[in-house]
């Protein structure tokens, strides 16, 4: 037989009473056969339960019970009803062996407001509902009841909101601390467009564009966020910030220039827009220089040699070929029929130059007496066709590259440089001149330039020089684009052997800044920007301050290696401390040394050689003729003896200061800015093997 149990059903309040007395409003939850009510309310933010008999209910709740219902005797039931009540743990329901009577004594009314309706995240409640119940009660019930009702509707927000950035988590990366400035660079884009490039083309003296490439794959896995956007022909860095209250929020850094390249460009629309009008300047007699200019992995190799296929690179379609390309299709007209193309490869690697078409030969820089700068014994390769080319590119990478491990890569850490000249018969017979020259160059990472505090000696020796060279790039390109009368190009290796393109008054440069749009590299991204952005509005501003003049007037008097160095530091004072000064001033000293050292012992070892082979036939002689004259043959060595002393006694001089220029960048590196007392041994300390290398 089952029980009437009237009113009483799922989701219904009733009143209830609890074993201290106190009576409460409670949810019913369910109804168990033969007379047994469960319900649910809320006890200082816990979920409470318990069961009570029908009749307990129906005595608190009179208005529930049904029409011919009996009372039992409640006496019975009043002997288990001490129970106490249970705690509820996320949705469950109070278990049977929990549902018992409860005991009937009147509550004081004010012990109500303990108690609390249950959430509709346990009971399932709605709102309408809810309200339903709180309109049928008396007003303090209702007040209360209420209240009740607004903190349930806010713990539903909560949980809404905390589900909501659940799902957005998700849609990043769980572990990362990115993904809030993930949503706010996506709100950004939502609010803010973005516009279609004008790609005009220009033909500015000094053009610099800028070229993102896509995430690679690494960068895909770690789920970074792309924080470049472009809009027309600006480009923005969302670069996240935090507040010293913790919270987050971005800057959205603007920069303007020529062209910015997206993700949908390929390298011969950036080549178009870029190197393109150049190859007309150096047909006109001109020097040209296009740079690729960014962090390691930031696609300049990509953009300069051609695209990679995993370690493969396809040197048919980088900015050099397709160059070399157009310079042919000009070379083909008749006007040009007098003119013949050669080419160069070369890598500026610690201020030193390796020739890239001559198994990677160090090569000297001397500059002549009308301050020409030539590279001594450079190859320098006639091409016929874009094929030769080619094969003059894949024979310089693969030249650039061999023996470096990606852990180590040579070519983040050198400039290649690639050069393309035209040249004209001279006056004299089989004499050349150069008509034009384009130079290309694909440079080294420029964060490698931070290196300056890397534990490794080799390292940050390698960061100064990159450092250095960097800075006299961006201020020959600055003194070019304001046509002044001093280019501080003795101030590297790199801006040396570029000296003519800086010089002249058609001279053309094109800089292409490459960007890694992940989140971590957003530092250097801006770094990279600045750079870029201080070289173009350096060279589209043509008004001379009067500091500028100053500094010409100061600059024309003095042009050595040292003022140029001075003017680096004083015009980059961020970046160029008197530390790195110090240095580089060391490294220049120390590579002077070497370079001494090292041609003394070239222009000797003839002389050794001559005289061991001499050498060599006296003893044949005496060996073989018992009436050899030896106090003849001695006498004739003795010559020999005195200059070869003497030729050793030079080495021996040169290497030592070598070796203490060696040891001055040691201890400048350290930071110990006072230069060491000459060492009394020479003894090798393998310094220059190791540079050598
Ligand atoms: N625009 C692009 N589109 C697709 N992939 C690119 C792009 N730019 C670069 N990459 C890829 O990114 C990787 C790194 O590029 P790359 O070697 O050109 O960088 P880098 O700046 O020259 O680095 P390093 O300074 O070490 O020489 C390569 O695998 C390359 O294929």
């Amino acid at each position: 037989m089952t029980t009437d149990f009237g009113g009483v059903k799922k989701d219904v309040s009733i009143l209830i009473e609890r074993s201290n007395g106190t009576q409460h409003q409670a949810l019913v939850t369910t109804i168990e056969q033969p007379n047994t009510v469960n319900c649910e309310w809320f006890e200082q933010d816990d979920i409470k339960g318990k069961g009570v008999s029908l009749n307990m209910v129906f005595k608190l709740n009179p208005h529930l019970m049904p029409k011919n219902f009996k009372p039992q005797n409640l006496k019975s039931e009043a002997d288990n009803m001490s129970r106490k009540s249970v705690m509820i743990t996320s949705g469950s329901r109070l278990k049977k062996e929990n549902k018992i009577p409860l005991a009937v004594r009147r509550a004081e009314p004010s012990s109500r407001s303990e108690s609390r309706l249950p959430t509709a995240k346990s009971t399932s409640l709605s709102k309408n509902r809810r309200t339903e119940l709180i309109t049928k009660k008396e007003p303090t019930v209702r007040n209360i009841d209420k209240i009740e009702s607004e903190r349930i509707e806010r713990r539903e927000n909560q949980a809404k909101m905390r589900y909501q950035r659940d799902q957005i988590k998700a849609k990043h990366d769980i572990n990362d601390a990115q993904w809030e400035f993930a949503e706010m660079i996506e709100d950004w884009r939502d609010e803010n467009p973005s516009r279609p490039p004008h790609h005009k083309r220009m033909e500015h003296k000094i053009n610099v564009c800028v070229r993102k490439r896509p995430l690679n794959k690494k960068e895909t896995k770690n789920k970074e966020t792309d924080v470049v956007t472009r809009s027309g022909d600006l480009l923005y860095v969302h670069q996240p910030m935090t507040k010293v209250d913790l919270t987050k929020y971005l800057e959205n850094m603007p920069f303007r220039f020529d062209y910015v390249f997206d993700l949908e460009d390929d390298n011969r629309k950036v080549y178009e827009y870029t190197a393109k009008p150049l190859v007309e300047s150096i047909f006109r007699g001109s020097r040209a220089t296009c740079f690729a200019y960014g962090q390691t992995g930031s696609g300049k190799t990509h953009t300069m040699g051609g695209e990679f296929s995993g370690k493969n690179q396809n040197c048919s379609n980088g900015i050099y070929a397709f160059a070399a390309e157009d310079v042919f299709k000009k070379l083909r007209q008749p006007m040009y029929q007098h003119l013949k193309l050669t080419v160069s490869f070369f890598e500026i690697y610690a201020n030193k130059v390796f020739d890239l078409l001559n198994g990677s030969q160090r090569l000297r820089i001397l500059e002549d007496k009308q301050g020409k700068i030539r590279v001594v014994g450079l190859v320098d390769q006639v091409v016929e066709t874009v094929d030769d080319v080619i094969n003059v590119l894949r024979e310089g990478s693969r030249c650039r590259t061999s023996g470096q491990t990606s852990a180590n890569s040579n070519s983040s850490r050198s400039h290649a440089v690639f050069q393309l000249s035209l040249l004209t018969p001279g006056r004299k017979a089989h004499e050349e001149r150069t008509h034009g020259m384009f130079s290309l160059i694909d440079l080294a990472g420029n964060e490698r330039g931070a290196d300056t505090m890397s534990s490794d000696r080799i390292t940050r020796q390698e960061g100064a020089d990159i450092n250095k060279s960097l800075l006299a790039l961006k201020e020959c390109i600055r003194a070019m684009g304001k046509d002044a009368l001093h280019v501080p190009f003795r101030g590297s290796t790199l801006t040396k052997v570029l000296r003519d393109s800086f010089i002249g008054e058609d001279s053309k440069t094109c800089m292409i800044a490459t960007l890694s749009p992940g989140f971590s590299s957003c530092e250097n991204t801006i770094n990279t920007l600045r750079y870029a952005d201080r070289v173009k509005g350096l060279s589209v501003n043509e008004k001379r301050d009067l500091e500028d003049l100053m500094e010409e007037i100061t600059l024309e008097e003095n042009t050595e290696e040292d003022s140029c160095l001075d003017m680096l530091a004083t015009q980059n004072a961020d970046q160029f401390t008197p530390q790195m000064l110090a240095i580089t001033k060391a490294q220049d000293e120390q590579q002077t040394a070497e370079d001494n050292a090292m041609t003394a012992i070239n222009e000797s070892t003839p002389a050794f050689l001559d005289a061991l082979s001499k050498w060599q036939e006296y003893w044949e002689s005496v060996a073989s003729d018992k009436n050899a004259d030896v106090q003849e043959i001695l006498r004739e060595c003795e010559t020999d003896f005195d200059n070869l002393e003497a030729a050793i006694k030079n080495m021996r001089k040169l290497a030592k200061v070598a070796f203490e220029k060696a040891e001055n960048v040691d201890a400048v590196l350290a930071g110990n800015n006072e230069p060491k007392p000459a060492q009394k041994s020479s003894k090798p300390r393998g310094g220059i093997n190791r540079r050598l290398k």
